[in-house]
């Protein structure tokens, strides 16, 4: 098959572009080169995130591949078939490299497999620019699971952080049933039910020291808590994004914190208001420069604003599915108050390597309806 080029630089010009096309390019079995990689940024060519989401789909398809280098521009990616059997992988990317990113490129190609998979990844788990690992598993898997029929799981043994990481999980990806299809998905009514399902978790790491100083406390008793610095200040946070959703009608709303031993002060925080089809999440990563008005600010303002117009899916997610719709068997249709330069990006891939056609069309509701024929991939199993 005549080798399709990639230009890496095209609209958001990132590592998506990499991610996207390694994949598509294993499961269509389409050689391909990605020139002018991540051009759109001030650090140009690949970085051990995106090395390591290459490897991971190089060794799910026995590919051959050049350029694979840190600060490579030029990339070649020769897929064989899929290899079928159970993948068992490991990569460390010895760096902060977001793991998140890396599912992004290996999980489309996995749930094709005929097998489970099993993939330990070495990394950053809570890194700015990519979603918290608390967002992958209260938003994105959740939503995978409910619409697509994508069965994965992760389980976190260490997490991770810029700029050291550390981070170690262990990710499991079963094969597709649906006959081995990706099932269209439908999500253009949020219904009325988002607000009795409000969740927040809050992650939080605990130093020795106390996390922030200079911090505003809040006033009211946290002694039935135990009485750490780090979990008062998640508690915190807790009590003021429920503050905020509250003055927003949204009353019912459950906060859990998770606090982890570490020597660097790190948190994030996850929203998810989850109706019968769709998910609204919203994120935010910290550290001890952020305050604790900015934290709620940033991770309420854009949740608040997709809620109230009733959008079906947050902007995040949004380009996180355009692969699936891609791939699916039939026509998938999606609400989303905010088009990203990312999801413009994700369409413009799948457009070039299968014959997936997107509409994007504005509704009366002043919403985007992204619509798309997907072209029903299905593994072949010899
Ligand atoms: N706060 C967040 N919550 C959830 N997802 C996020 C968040 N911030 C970024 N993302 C997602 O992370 C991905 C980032 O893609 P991008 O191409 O910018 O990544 P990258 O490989 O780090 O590239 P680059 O270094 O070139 O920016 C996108 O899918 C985006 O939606």
């Amino acid at each position: 098959m005549a080798v399709k080029e990639i230009d890496g630089s095209k609209l958001e010009g990132g590592g998506q572009v990499i991610r996207l096309s390694v994949a598509l390019s294993c499961l269509l079995e389409q050689p391909i080169q990605i020139i002018k990689i991540r051009a759109g940024r001030s650090n140009p060519g690949l970085k051990p995130q995106h090395i390591a989401g290459i490897y991971l789909v190089k060794e799910m398809c026995k590919g051959v591949t050049r350029g694979d280098q840190q600060n490579s521009c030029v990339l070649s990616f020769e897929p064989q078939s899929l290899s079928m059997g159970n993948f068992n992988l490991n990569v460390d990317s010895r760096t902060a490299a977001s793991i998140s990113l890396m599912i992004q490129s290996v999980l489309p190609v996995a749930i094709f497999s005929n097998c489970s998979s099993t993939i330990t990844m070495k990394g950053g788990t809570d890194v700015r620019f990519a979603p918290p690992m608390d967002y992958v598993i209260n938003v994105l898997f959740p939503l995978y699971h409910k619409l697509f029929g994508i069965s994965c799981d992760i389980h976190i043994n260490k997490r991770g952080f810029y700029p050291r990481g550390g981070g170690d999980v262990k990710f499991t990806v079963n094969p597709l049933n649906y006959n081995g299809y990706l099932k269209p998905i439908e999500m253009i009514d949020s219904g009325s039910s988002f607000e009795s399902t409000i969740r927040g978790i809050i992650f939080i790491t605990e130093k020795d020291t106390a996390p922030v100083v200079g911090q505003p406390r809040l006033r009211g008793s946290h002694s039935k808590f135990p009485p750490t610095p780090s979990f008062e200040f998640a508690y915190d946070i807790g009590v003021l994004i429920k503050k905020k959703l509250r003055q927003f009608s949204y009353n019912d709303v459950k906060i859990e914190i998770n606090v982890e031993k570490s020597n660097v002060f790190h948190g994030s925080v996850v929203l998810v208001a989850e109706s019968e089809k769709c998910f609204i999440g919203s994120s935010i990563i910290y550290d001890e420069r952020k305050s604790l008005t900015d934290i709620v600010m940033n991770v309420c303002d854009k949740f608040l604003m997709d809620l109230m117009a009733k959008s079906c899916v947050d902007e995040n997610t949004m380009d996180n599915l355009i692969i699936f719709m891609a791939l699916a068997n039939g026509k998938s249709k999606v609400k989303c108050r905010e088009i990203t330069l990312h999801t413009k990006t994700a369409i413009h891939i799948a457009e070039q390597l299968t014959n997936a056609k997107f509409q994007i069309k504005q509704t009366e509701d002043r919403l985007n309806e992204i619509v798309c024929e997907g072209i029903g991939f299905k593994r072949h199993i010899i």
